[in-house]
């Protein structure tokens, strides 16, 4: 998928459920929950070793679902997630070794920023989208809004410590295209098998925010 199409469908659900699975024997019952709830879209982190196969297995089993990578820390596992056949990568901090190879691979990648400084080196790479995480304990909206002023071009996507009771605020502002977040999706959800309750949360999530 072309880095232009994957913006759009990330704007248009806004919201992107950041997993953790501990056991690739839940990535398919956690993507048919996604897809149930109206969501089908997963950032499966790779701070579990079952990152990796997770993706496959939901890129295989669910083609229509848009499977991105997440705690992309290092060109290895940039490897793996290209290998699984994820449509994205996500990044806590930026990783210049990290935006190169997706970039030479045409794989769109989110990197963390959190500063000015940051912000500006994704934009050498072309950027046009970044994380800004952790947001909530970075100050929030109110610190996306003045990080932004300068960069004009640039979108935000919020994560951490964004849930049902917040979003809502964040998407408020135009330059955050979309917020990511675990409180759909949360590791007790998974680990204790209660698909259902992670489909009524993200059905109500999406409801929230169309
Ligand atoms: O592992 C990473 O790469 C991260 O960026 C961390 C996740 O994005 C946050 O843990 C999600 O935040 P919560 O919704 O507060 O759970």
């Amino acid at each position: 998928m072309s880095e232009t199409n994957l913006l759009a469908q990330v704007a248009e659900k806004k919201i992107v459920p950041v997993v953790k699975l501990d056991r690739t024997s839940d990535a398919k019952p956690l993507g048919e929950a996604l897809c149930a709830g109206g969501l089908p879209v997963a950032e499966v982190t790779f701070r579990t070793d079952a990152a990796e196969e997770s993706i496959r297995i939901m890129k295989n089993e669910f083609p229509e679902m848009m499977v991105g990578a997440g705690t992309v820390v290092n060109v290895e596992q940039a490897k793996r997630a290209l290998d699984a056949g994820a449509s994205f990568l996500v990044s806590p901090g930026i990783s210049r070794t990290v935006v190169e190879f997706a970039l030479d691979n045409k794989l769109p990648v989110f990197p963390g920023t959190c500063t000015p400084s940051e912000v500006m080196i994704a934009m050498e790479y072309g950027l046009s989208l970044v994380k800004f995480f952790p947001a909530e304990q970075y100050g929030g909206l109110n610190t996306i809004k003045a990080l932004a002023a300068p960069f004009p071009a640039m979108k935000f996507m919020p994560t951490g410590g964004i849930n049902a009771s917040n979003i809502l605020n964040y998407l408020a502002f135009d330059r955050i295209i979309a917020c990511g977040g675990s409180w759909m999706v949360k590791d007790s959800l998974i680990n204790a098998g209660n698909f259902a309750e992670i489909t009524r949360l993200t059905a109500e999530a999406i409801a929230l925010v169309s």
